[in-house]
Order: C-alpha cells, then sequence, then structure tokens
C-alpha cells in the first residue's frame, strides 16, 4: 500500500486538490489516515445492501474512487438481476477502480463509468450510496442531484450519504475541527501536511451543515431520513423513500 506524502513537503505554491494519479496512488491510505470511521461506513454499506436489496435493481455508487463502497454492496447482494453501477469523473479512479473490481471474483456486474454524476441517468435503484462526494460539487449543483436521486430510487428504496459537515455554531464547529486535526495527527500527518492539504481544500470542498442535508433531503422528496453515524465533523446519513 502507498503512502500518502503528498503534502509532506513545503509547497511553494500549494494548487487546488484534484483526484489525479498522485491522489489515486495513495487513496486508500489518504482516505483511511484522514476519514475518522471510514471503514466501518464502507461496512456498514455492506450491512445496508444486505437489508435494503430487492431483485432486479441498479446499485450506484456515485463518486465511486477505487470502488470500496462498490465491492462492499457487491459482497453483499444475493438477490437476482442485480447490477451495480459505479461513476466517477477522474479517469484516474475509475482506471484503478475498474482493476480492483476485476481482482475479486462475484457474480454480480459492475459496471464503471468515467462520467459526472450530474449528468447521468439514474433509473430503477434499490440503493444509491454518494459517500463524500456530494461535497465537492458546487453548492448549487447538489439539490438537483438528490431530487434525481429520489426519483430513480423504487419504493423502499435509500440513499446512504457521507460528507464532512460543519456545526453553525463557532465554538462547537471550532472544537470538531481540532478533533479532527488530532485524529489527523495521530494518525501520522504533520502540522505541515494537515496545514497545506486544508489550503488545498478549500475552493474545492465546501461542506454543509447535518440541518441544511436534513432540509436538501426533504425538498428532494425523501419523507424520513436519520444521522445513522458521525464522529466529529464527519457524518453519514440514510434517506429513505417510502415503500
Ligand atoms: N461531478 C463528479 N462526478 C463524478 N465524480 C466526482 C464528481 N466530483 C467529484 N467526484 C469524485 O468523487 C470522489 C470523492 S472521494 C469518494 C470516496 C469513495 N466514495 C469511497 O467510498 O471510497 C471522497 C474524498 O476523497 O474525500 C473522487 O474520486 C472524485 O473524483
Ligand atoms: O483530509 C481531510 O482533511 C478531509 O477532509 C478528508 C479528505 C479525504 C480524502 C480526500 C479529500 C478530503
Amino acid at each position: 500500500m502507498h503512502k500518502d506524502h503528498i503534502y509532506a513537503e513545503p509547497l511553494a505554491h500549494i494548487q487546488d486538490f484534484r483526484f489525479d494519479d498522485q491522489v489515486a496512488d495513495v487513496f486508500p491510505d489518504m482516505i483511511q489516515r484522514s476519514v475518522p470511521g471510514y471503514q466501518s461506513i464502507i461496512q456498514t454499506i455492506g450491512q445496508l445492501t444486505n437489508r435494503f436489496q430487492q431483485a432486479d435493481s441498479h446499485y450506484y455508487d456515485l463518486g465511486c474512487s477505487l470502488g470500496a463502497a462498490s465491492l462492499a454492496m457487491r459482497r453483499n447482494i444475493s438477490a437476482a438481476g442485480c447490477k451495480i453501477i459505479a461513476v466517477d469523473n477522474s479517469a484516474a479512479m475509475v482506471q484503478r477502480c475498474q482493476r480492483h473490481l476485476e481482482a475479486f471474483r462475484s457474480e454480480v456486474p459492475v459496471e464503471v463509468i468515467e462520467g459526472d454524476i450530474r449528468a447521468l441517468a439514474l433509473s430503477n435503484a434499490a440503493m444509491v450510496v454518494v459517500n463524500f462526494t456530494l461535497q465537492f460539487l458546487a453548492k448549487q449543483d447538489r439539490a438537483s442531484l438528490l431530487t434525481r436521486i429520489y426519483q430513480a430510487l423504487k419504493p423502499g428504496g435509500i440513499l446512504l450519504l457521507s460528507e464532512k459537515i460543519i456545526s453553525p455554531h463557532a465554538h462547537s464547529n471550532q472544537l470538531l475541527v481540532d478533533l479532527h486535526h488530532d485524529f489527523k495527527r495521530a494518525n501520522g500527518y504533520s502540522e505541515l501536511e494537515i496545514s497545506q492539504k486544508r489550503t488545498a481544500l478549500e475552493n474545492v470542498m465546501q461542506p454543509d451543515s447535518i440541518e441544511e442535508h436534513q432540509q436538501r433531503l426533504q425538498l428532494a422528496g425523501f419523507e424520513e431520513s436519520t444521522v445513522w453515524f458521525q464522529c466529529f465533523n464527519f457524518c453519514s446519513m440514510i434517506a429513505f423513500k417510502q415503500p
């Protein structure tokens, strides 16, 4: 496994964060050491797939990166006629994702698509996973994606949405950010790595609050949603379409 040293040396100019070859090469290490609970969330995606699977349905992994969520879904589908569709607009990620999925045998077909999830046709879905991807879309593009997801879900279908979040209260927000930085430090990132990456992410990742997410999910049509996981400023929600 390649270790993430991308921001280890002082950079004269810090470019906006991009999902290029350099990031794709170290991504498993980067996400593991940067996102508290990542592994538990992937495992829970598998568990939810097992519970909410429906025959003859699509399972979407939007912003799939290396396909960790697709692999978790694939391991847990036993119903007939199911297909996973994994989509990412980074060529570097999609190439490696395809290889990753081919490394394990399965009966469940997976289609890996290089493309923009804002322009993807969605249909017949039992489950849609948006695991730390919505935060990278421009704010004005987020609501329409959720609406299209709601419309593509079958009755009884679910959306799993994980995001970095901000707290609307300055004091608690600062504490959550500090606790996350402690987590990164404990996982071997230096002060320099933490601060240079924060700068690189500033323009490309704009988190919403949990309240904003809940309101947007409701406007998109979701009758019910719940936060099932939160650690510091990272959370994961499940939104339900009525059976
Ligand atoms: N408009 C877009 N269209 C398609 N893909 C996009 C778009 N914008 C960003 N991406 C893609 O969304 C992914 C976000 S990473 C997801 C982790 C994965 N879900 C995991 O469960 O391991 C989260 C993180 O790095 O914090 C990247 O691969 C981008 O290329
Ligand atoms: O590293 C961070 O500070 C994050 O917020 C999470 C993250 C993880 C991987 C790519 C981009 C952001």
